[in-house]
């Protein structure tokens, strides 16, 4: 990316990486609605101008350069209330509008900075479901690789009617045995995580050529953590699905080609 829009990232990154730790982080049990309103009132001071710290005044510095707008920075707090209380999904969309919440916004706050090719024809509004398609992809991949760890807090991020129709029950989740009825569902989860990648890359090439690459290799990178969850034989319970550096490394010049050929 150009600089200016490598810093405007980065400050992006910091908030929602802030964002995420309140509830998240170490001091999470202290977190209570009440912070998470004055994290949103600090906010909006920072989109004014007012901003109250170094990380917010490099987003204050952002949206005064990059027509950025509020909502989906608002949108992810509204999602940070959400794991406050609610710790099941009875349905697909009950877990897609926490997606959109938590990460699906990441998408649309970071469009207008990495800006639309001036000379694509794509409408604004496909890039933007495209960068909301990478967030929503992201969010599921993170979920299904994370499934021990969460159920381990009491967390199930995943839709029980769907489970139901597996033949799965919470306890399932909690007992963490790998079997064909949970290798079979999971197998269904893969796959609808992959339906959300594949909307996201036709969006890349509508990006302004200079934000295609790191677009690009990061949706690649965390696409084969799928794969991953696909070697270990679906073990999400007890097993972590990473994607070495070996495989990461080599994603790096295959995305560049990909993203030179696609401008
Ligand atoms: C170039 C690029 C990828 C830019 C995005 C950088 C950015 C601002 C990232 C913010 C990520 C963040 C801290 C979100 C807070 C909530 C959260 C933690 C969501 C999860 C990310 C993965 O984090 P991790 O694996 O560390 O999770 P744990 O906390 O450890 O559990 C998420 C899964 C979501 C991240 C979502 C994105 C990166 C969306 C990216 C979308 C685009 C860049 C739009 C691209 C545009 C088109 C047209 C395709
Ligand atoms: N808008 C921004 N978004 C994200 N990061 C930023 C932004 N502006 C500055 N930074 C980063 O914050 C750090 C401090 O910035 P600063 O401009 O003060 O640079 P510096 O390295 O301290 O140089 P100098 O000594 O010339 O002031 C740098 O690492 C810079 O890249
Ligand atoms: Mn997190």
């Amino acid at each position: 990316m150009t600089p200016e829009r490598r810093k405007a990232v980065w400050a992006i990154y910091v908030w929602c990486r802030r964002t995420d730790e309140l509830v998240d982080g170490p001091n999470s049990s202290y977190i209570t609605p009440k912070a998470l309103d004055r994290w949103e009132k600090r906010l909006e001071d920072l989109f004014e101008g007012r901003p109250y710290d170094m990380y917010d005044a490099a987003l204050a510095d952002t949206v005064s350069k990059f027509p950025v707008d509020i909502q989906p920075f608002k949108d992810m707090i509204e999602g940070m209330r959400l794991d406050l209380w609610k710790s099941r999904y009875r349905s697909f969309d009950e877990l897609y509008l926490y997606c959109y919440y938590v990460a699906g916004t990441v998408g649309l706050m970071t469009v207008p900075v990495m800006g639309i090719a001036p000379d694509s024809k794509a409408s604004a509004e496909s890039v933007y479901n495209a960068a909301l398609a990478l967030g929503i992809a992201n969010q599921l991949t993170n979920i299904l690789r994370d499934v021990g760890e969460d159920s381990r807090r009491g967390r199930i991020y995943l839709p029980l009617d769907e489970l139901a129709e597996a033949g799965l029950t919470e306890d399932d989740i909690f007992r963490g045995k790998v079997t064909d009825k949970w290798r079979k569902f999971m197998k269904g989860q893969i796959q609808r995580a992959r339906l959300f990648f594949d909307e996201a890359e036709k969006g890349v090439a509508h990006l302004d050529s200079a934000s295609r690459w790191p677009v690009l290799a990061s949706l690649w990178l965390y696409r084969q953590i799928l794969d991953a969850i696909e070697a270990n034989d679906y073990n999400n319970f007890t097993k972590r699905a990473y994607v070495n550096k070996a495989k990461k490394l080599l994603s790096l010049p295959v995305a560049y080609a990909r993203a030179a050929v696609a401008s």
